[in-house]
């Protein structure tokens, strides 16, 4: 007898393991790991899939409950995948359910009310047996429990029949919450000549059957044989239509329901071939192909400056990966933002790419992944979610922009999408390419240990230099009596630039008018009445308002500070619209764009505007860190940054990582093609080292200062951090979870290898009126920790979780605070 144990797909915390079912006898042989399956739990009934399948024989066994349907016939998920679910939970210390709602789109949860009908279509009579449940349905569709309820438990089994013989369906969306849409084909019987006939005969007596058979001649005459069918939609005709079934009875022609994708096919742009590679293009190249061909996992780090033509070698290292059988995966920061790379991917392969992103409905993601999924396309390219894309055959993992934090997903499973790359190219024996102009120093430090290698590409396919970049003191700015904006340097390379016909780039990192608020005469800030952090101002049409950049709270601008009475609040902290609204009051007939979060909320608006600017729509584009990943526009001669200091005043660890890579992306941004380019770095610090390595284009110098800084206060690479927090609108409950925890990894850790910092209020101390505490721990190695932060952390998360308060876990943390 056959045992199937399996995990259930509900979220809760208690039924995070395994439940064993018993295969019914006539499932026997057809239930596998990875596939879904009804059971139920208790009296709830629930979708689970199958995490292994053992022979078992005794009576422990025949008590067991049954499984109830099989709902795929082929497991929805490869073997590789569930032990990735697997991997996922140890690693990010997170519910085996979770991992599953991660790796799988959510179209394939169960829907909570199915019911069962009698097929449309169906003429004739099921077997006697079956009859009286065939009956009941044909009087009023079921639910699943109904069925079970009204007809007893081994009614279960007569409706997978009554399914298995087509006399019946489930209603509405099918078994999935969004399920395959299916299309209705009449496919012709007999020969071409006995149609005609057919038709000719029909004409009078039954014109609306003859117009059927016509339009099946007519696919038959066109394709030159027997067509596959032709679409009842097309005919404006339903299956349950009379002289369809008249036709269908009479055996004239055969029903066919098949499935089709609501993607329309990737229109195949066109594919720019360069007309020779540059020298370290073909290097990289060669060197990459040779490791895909040979089937051991290597990782390589594909440092090449910005516009040296990273994506050309990605494209022909994913030819070689293709000839050679294998299928690959590019994972890019975010679909939206990097409309013009996907678009070259589409171009070279065509239909064989799938495309993952946030933009798709439900249904076209489920069909995309099955299209994956069932081999189809061989290629997928996505954000951070697509690491779990279902590739036949996967060889290689793309990673661009390697060093983006959006990598890292910020819910539970609170998973890296580059390790999860890195875990399937070991397991598949693949390899892991990782692209940046400003490889992280996680990535370098591998280099550094042997376990990557780095491939350089040091010059652009323009082999132009790359844009000299002016840093700018704004102190000096402000002694020589400028207070506007914009620096002298600046204000003269936006001239210069839009004078010549060319097109200009202004980089602020952030968005609304100001920063904050702060009131002159008594130092007041106006905060978020919510959260312990000040909220923006932003400008519109209609006037201007308040807003809280974390739980989205607005309110008017008071006309005098709420504190001391004086009406002396002035705005500080430079944002994009207050960027925006000084351009067009100092180049009036300039055409100016804005691009971030509050101008491209809309689906679609991202791509519209990248493809407005590229088009020569803008003189000037002004946005945040959504301008500065990976875009091409020949026509940019000059980039200017606003401001540097805002990224490096963000407390945590990787302020200055953060600051050099975006100040490198975006003056990568300029004179990618024949145009010069040029940048201006505005700052109050120009002596910082990651504003100077920047201005340098200096990438060493940048990696020798900060991989020493980290060593030194032993900071990742140099070890691993994870971070508890502790949530609760009691201050005095977040603070004693946090302390608890704290302890109890102390008595469980040791001091050895191991550093747990005091439980302390989290960066921003309040957030939707939630208090925050966290505790800090850095360890070396997951694996020897884990047992004694998972142990800590469930005793004080159940605790924590029945007081009506959060307890998170953030395994190799991507912030602090
Ligand atoms: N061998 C080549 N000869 C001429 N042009 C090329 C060649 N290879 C790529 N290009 C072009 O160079 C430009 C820059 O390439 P690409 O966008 O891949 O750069 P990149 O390395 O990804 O830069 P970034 O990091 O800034 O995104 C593109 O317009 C591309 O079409
Ligand atoms: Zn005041
Ligand atoms: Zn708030």
């Amino acid at each position: 007898m056959q045992v199937a144990s399996v995990v259930v797909e509900i979220p809760a915390r208690a039924l995070d393991r395994r439940f064993d079912y018993r295969v019914p006898l006539e499932w026997e042989g057809r239930v596998a790991p990875g596939q879904r399956v009804y059971v139920t739990l208790g009296r709830r009934l629930c979708q689970a899939y199958v995490w292994s399948v053992a022979d078992v024989d005794g009576p422990a066994a025949r008590d067991l409950k049954p499984l109830l349907a099989v709902v795929d016939d082929t497991p929805l998920l490869t073997a590789e995948l569930m032990d990735l679910v697997a991997w996922l939970g140890e690693r990010y210390g997170a519910s085996t359910q979770a991992c599953l709602q991660a790796v799988v789109p959510a179209a394939f949860r169960l829907q909570p009310q199915r019911k069962y009908r009698v097929r449309p279509d169906f003429r004739g009579l099921p077997p006697d047996d079956l009859q009286p449940l065939w009956q009941a349905l044909r009087r009023e569709p079921l639910s699943y429990r109904q069925v079970l309820a009204r007809h007893g438990p081994d009614a279960a089994i007569a409706l997978e029949r009554l399914l298995a013989l087509g006399c019946i369906e489930e209603a509405a969306a099918g078994r999935d919450q969004v399920g395959a849409r299916q299309i209705w084909f009449a496919v012709p019987t007999g020969s071409l000549e006995t149609m005609r006939a057919a038709a000719t005969e029909r004409s009078r007596r039954a014109p609306r059957q003859a117009r059927i058979l016509e339009a099946l001649a007519a696919a038959w005459a066109e394709a030159g044989c027997p067509p596959g069918g032709v679409p009842l939609t097309a005919l404006s005709l339903r299956p349950s239509d009379e002289p369809v079934r008249a036709l269908a009875a009479q055996g004239m022609v055969r029903l066919e329901a098949r499935e089709v994708s609501r993607v329309p096919e990737a229109a195949a742009g066109r594919d720019e071939r360069p007309a020779a590679l540059t020298r370290w293009q073909a290097e990289a190249i060669r060197r990459l192909s040779a490791r895909v061909v040979d089937e051991r996992f290597s990782v390589h780090v594909l440092h090449g400056v910005t516009g040296s033509g990273k994506t050309e070698v990605y494209l022909q290292v994913m030819e070689a990966c293709l000839a050679a059988g294998g299928g690959a995966l590019v994972l890019v920061p975010e679909i939206a933002l990097t409309p013009q790379m996907v678009q070259r991917f589409v171009g070279r392969f065509g239909p064989q790419v799938a495309v993952l992103h946030s933009g798709l409905s439900q249904g076209e993601k489920r069909d995309e992944w099955m299209r994956v999924r069932r081999g189809a396309a061989r290629i997928v390219v996505g954000a951070r979610s697509a690491v779990f894309a279902p590739v036949e055959n996967l060889r290689l993992i793309i990673v661009d922009e390697e060093h983006e934090p959006s990598y890292k997903q910020e819910e539970s499973p609170r998973y890296d999408a580059r390790e999860v790359a890195r875990w399937r190219m070991e397991r598949c024996g693949g390899t892991l390419v990782l692209g940046s102009a400003t490889p992280s120093l996680q990535a370098m430090h591998e280099v550094e240990r042997g376990r990557a290698d780095v491939i350089p590409m040091p010059q652009r396919t323009n082999g132009k230099p790359l844009p000299p970049v002016t840093v700018v003191d704004m102190r000096e700015e402000l002694r020589a009596g400028n207070r506007s904006l914009f620096s002298r340097a600046l204000r003269q390379g936006l001239e210069e630039a839009v004078g010549s016909g060319r097109q200009a780039i202004l980089f602020i990192n952030r968005r609304g008018y100001a920063a904050f608020l702060l009131c002159r005469s008594c130092g007041e800030t106006l905060d978020c009445p919510h959260c312990d952090i000040s909220m923006t101002l932003h400008r519109g049409r209609d006037g201007a308002w308040l807003q809280c950049h974390y739980c989205g709270e607005t309110a008017s601008v008071p006309a005098v500070c709420p504190q001391c009475g004086e009406p002396a609040l002035r705005p500080y902290g430079v944002g994009t619209q207050q960027v925006e609204q000084a351009l067009r009051e100092q180049w009036p007939t300039w055409r100016v764009m804005r691009m971030d979060v509050d101008t491209t909320r809309r689906k679609g608006a991202h791509q519209q505007a990248i493809s407005r600017f590229a088009d020569g729509d803008a003189d000037v584009l002004v946005g945040t860190q959504m301008i500065a990943k990976g875009l091409d526009f020949p026509n940019v001669s000059f980039v200017g940054v606003v401001s540097a200091d805002t990224m490096l005043a963000v407390p945590d660890y990787r302020a200055a990582e953060r600051t050099f890579n975006l100040l490198t992306q975006v003056a990568g941004r300029a004179g990618r093609a024949e145009a010069e380019g040029k940048t201006v770095v505005q700052t109050y610090r120009p002596e910082h080292y990651a504003i100077q390595a920047a201005a340098h284009h200096d990438y060493a110098a940048f990696y020798r200062r900060e991989r020493a800084l980290r060593e030194a206060f032993s900071y990742p690479p140099f070890c691993e951090i994870t971070v508890f927090w502790a949530i609760h609108p009691e201050e005095r409950l977040a603070r004693s979870a946090a302390q608890r925890f704290e302890r109890e990894l102390r008595r469980r850790l040791g001091e050895d290898g191991v550093t747990v910092l005091p439980a302390v209020a989290a960066g921003v101390g309040r957030v939707e009126d939630k208090y925050r505490y966290q505790v800090v721990v850095k360890y070396s190695h997951w694996v020897h920790v884990r047992e004694g932060v998972m142990a800590a952390f469930r005793t004080v998360d159940e605790k924590m979780h029945s007081a009506g308060g959060t307890c998170v876990l953030d395994v190799n943390a991507g912030r602090i605070g």
